[in-house]
């Protein structure tokens, strides 16, 4: 078996890297452990406090906010974080080589009902040409993500990672407190038969959207000409870790009516991640015709439209555009 740490240096990633990247899932390990003792941990339940962008933050949210944050902040290659749960840029160590943002916890709905969450991280080179704690560090596309990663805090905990190169799968084992590989590189298939989207919004997305679904759901007898089936876990983490291991297309498109008219999802700590992930996988990520990682941020805590997955099915979607 090989662990992290062997894999980071066979990979020759660079020591400062692979040492925050450790750093990283030390941090998960304890998050880990806290999800698993749940209500006797004392850690479920709101936090009573909104966050940046007006949601109710869970104690969890907070605990593995702090827990990621005060770790990193210690480490002098780090220069500044982002947090989906800190309303600015956190300047760090003025010489460090990377910025890192993370969404501490992902799917914070399924925290009280011992559904799927996670903790999705992503690491940027520092931009010398501002401050360490300006928004304009993290202003930087997808596509300059030295480093993508999720851990999935399931039945198993799982780490998801790419260094740059293919997108790993390892498997935390608790009583060593290691992650050891166990998949070497993730594959998407180009075709699948499933797909993942909130039904309950359709009546919100545009027509491209309503018509792509229907076409799905037409099955068979439909343009398609297969059928097929739908899961949603409520947690991104969870279904992206599903498609990186079986295939399938996964949506949140924008939403024409609501507040959220330019979808859920966060391009800095939850869609650029996935994106490099999926990519490094041979799936494809796009807002609608471009690359998810070729978008220009415009603010810290952007949201996007995301649709990923299996390429031959985004293509699909593409083709109604
Ligand atoms: O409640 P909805 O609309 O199904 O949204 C689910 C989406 O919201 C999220 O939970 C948002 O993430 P947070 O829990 O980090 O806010 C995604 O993980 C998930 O895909
Ligand atoms: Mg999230
Ligand atoms: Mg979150």
């Amino acid at each position: 078996m090989t662990d992290l740490a062997q894999q980071l240096a066979d990979d020759k990633v660079p020591s400062e890297l692979a040492q925050l990247v450790q750093t990283l899932a030390e941090v998960s390990q304890s998050i880990s452990a806290k999800v698993r003792l749940g209500a006797l941990a004392g850690v479920l339940g709101s936090a009573g406090e909104q966050n940046v962008q007006g949601e109710t933050q869970k104690k969890l949210d907070v605990i593995a906010n702090d827990l990621l944050k005060e770790a990193l902040l210690r480490l002098p290659q780090v220069r500044a974080v982002a947090s989906e749960e800190e309303d600015d840029v956190v300047g760090a160590n003025h010489g460090g080589a990377y910025i890192v943002a993370f969404d501490p916890l992902d799917g914070s709905s399924n925290i009280d009902i011992n559904g799927q969450i996670g903790t999705i991280f992503t690491v940027y080179p520092a931009r010398d040409d501002v401050a360490c704690d300006s928004d304009a560090q993290f202003a930087q596309p997808g596509r300059k993500q030295v480093c993508a990663g999720y851990m999935l805090y399931g039945p198993s905990t799982q780490m998801a990672l790419t260094t740059g190169g293919p997108s790993r799968l390892y498997t935390l084992v608790p009583d060593q407190q290691k992650y050891q590989l166990t998949e070497a590189e993730l594959r998407i298939a180009p075709e699948c038969n499933e797909f993942a989207i909130n039904m309950a919004n359709q009546r919100h997305w545009s027509p491209v959207v309503q018509g792509y679904i229907a076409n799905l759901q037409a099955g068979a007898d439909g343009p398609r000409g297969k059928d097929f089936n739908m899961r949603w876990n409520g947690a991104m983490v969870g279904d992206v870790h599903r498609v990186l291991m079986r295939g399938g297309i996964f949506l949140y498109p924008a939403n024409t009516q609501s507040k959220v008219h330019n979808g859920k999802l966060r391009l800095l700590y939850e869609a650029n991640p996935m994106a490099m992930l999926v990519e490094q996988a041979g799936g494809s990520a796009v807002v609608g015709e471009q690359a998810i990682l070729d978008v220009d941020p415009e603010s810290l805590h952007q949201r996007v439209p995301v649709i990923l997955g299996s390429g031959a099915e985004v293509q699909a979607f593409q083709a109604l555009s």
